[in-house]
């Protein structure tokens, strides 16, 4: 447990840039949020304002349940249509609004004494990010670009399918893995995220899609999957993660079953324990070549953790009976031969798992190509041969830079109005 930190962190990670330039500021936030706690760092400030530890338990049960699982049903999109910077087609808001009530009645109305009135008023419970952008692809996808108290830019993917809906969640503001083949890595790293801007994306993602034509209660699916799999390396900033992850698996708060909660991390060996023993959620580990050459040439961290430690890691760690979801991302002519599925196979044998193939989409170099559709086939074909339960992941939100490494859109937009001006 030592990378998973049982108390929200008071202030981020110093926010640097890749060349080690400040980059933000937090000092115009508006204090803390109630979502940067799960119930069990709620109760830790409820005992240390006075209160006992049974007495600071049932109030920090009550709160979350109060703001997160009766307020979710109040907050709602405004404005279908508009939002800050444009009036995209179809779901959009300006922002999210109403949440539970928050003041000394609603929380005596809750059987809370007034010994922990202040604490627990001086945590802001409305949602900290406002809408920037809603942009629909053409296959139903929403890309959300969503704006910080501070001014900072991340983005979420919203991604209806027939049995399910799932959010794509942003775990930092750019990242600092530098891979060869993803924007969000081109960005360099800005900031950590919190716990609460990561409930935040859950929440306003949940809003505007009860609002969207035929979500939610409109006969698709209910979001109900959430992949950390947005911009920036989730086992940076692990200790946020696990605690919005706690919140979000809470049954008294969001809800969400941690089978259907899935943190994917570029392979930082040394928290795979402490992600196991954390947080409540299954694992992807994003491989993306089947030797230490290849990976090296397209992912900076296979330097620090080579394949074997990141394979001893995981045999060492994953708990009886759970499995892991490798990624591997096929490029043309790179990574996509039949005998690199041999490779792969070995690679991740002894090891229960399932292998996600994903065809590579446009990054930053465009020497890095999706295979054609053959070689995609006969790729899957070899390593489903030998044994390995193989999926392929579709491309979706693609034509709004909304798929799997493409995040960074507002951002480099941004820079680049910065350079010009
Ligand atoms: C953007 S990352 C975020 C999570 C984490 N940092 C990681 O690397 O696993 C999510 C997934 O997108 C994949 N990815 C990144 N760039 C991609 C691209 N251009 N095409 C397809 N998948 C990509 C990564 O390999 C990873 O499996
Ligand atoms: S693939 Fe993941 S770890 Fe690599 S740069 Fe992109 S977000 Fe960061």
């Amino acid at each position: 447990m030592s990378h998973v930190s049982p108390e929200p962190a008071r202030e981020v990670l110093t926010p640097v840039t890749r060349a080690g330039r400040s980059l933000m500021s937090r000092k115009a936030n508006a204090g803390p949020l109630l979502a940067d706690h799960d119930a069990a760092s709620l109760e830790a400030l409820l005992v240390r304002a006075g209160g006992t530890p049974s007495a600071a338990r049932s109030a920090a049960g009550r709160v979350v349940r109060h703001v997160f699982r009766n307020g979710a049903s109040k907050l709602q999109s405004t404005e279908a249509g508009s939002t800050e910077e444009g009036s995209p087609e179809g779901v959009g808001a300006e922002g999210v609004s109403a949440e539970a009530p928050w003041d000394r009645a609603a929380l005596a109305a809750l059987g809370i004494g007034a010994w922990a009135h202040e604490a627990l008023l001086s945590l802001q419970v409305g949602v900290s990010l406002s809408v920037a952008e809603v942009v629909p692809a053409g296959d139903a996808t929403l890309r959300l670009a969503l704006r910080a108290r501070d001014g900072a830019l991340l983005e979420s993917v919203l991604i209806p399918g027939p049995g399910r809906t799932t959010l794509c969640v942003s775990s930092q503001v750019g990242c600092a893995r530098a891979c060869a083949f993803c924007e969000t890595g081109r960005l360099g790293l800005t900031r950590q995220l919190s716990a609460g801007e990561m409930v935040d994306q859950v929440r306003i993602a949940q809003a505007l899609w009860r609002a969207a034509p035929g979500g939610g209660g409109g006969g698709k699916p209910a979001l109900s999957n959430l992949v950390f799999m947005g911009m920036g390396e989730p086992f940076d900033n692990l200790g946020e993660v696990g605690r919005a992850i706690r919140l979000l698996t809470d049954g008294r708060a969001l809800g969400f079953a941690q089978s259907r909660v899935t943190v994917s991390t570029v392979g930082v060996a040394d928290k795979i324990e402490a992600f196991f023993q954390g947080v409540p959620a299954e694992l992807a580990v994003s491989l993306n070549a089947p030797d230490d050459a290849r990976r090296q040439a397209i992912m900076p961290i296979n330097t620090r953790f080579p394949l074997a430690v990141l394979r001893e890691a995981l045999l060492r760690a994953l708990p009886p009976g759970r499995r892991v979801l490798f990624e591997y991302v096929l490029f043309d002519g790179f990574n996509d031969a039949p005998e690199d599925a041999d490779l792969l196979a070995a690679l991740v044998s002894g090891i229960r798992c399932r292998v996600n193939v994903i065809p590579c989409n446009p990054g930053p170099d465009p020497r890095l190509r999706p295979p054609s559709q053959e070689r995609l086939d006969a790729f899957v074909a070899r390593l489903s041969g030998l044994g390995v339960t193989t999926l392929v992941r579709r491309p979706r939100g693609r034509d709004v830079g909304g798929a799997c490494g493409q995040l960074a859109g507002l951002l480099r937009q941004q820079a680049e109005q910065a350079a010009v001006a």
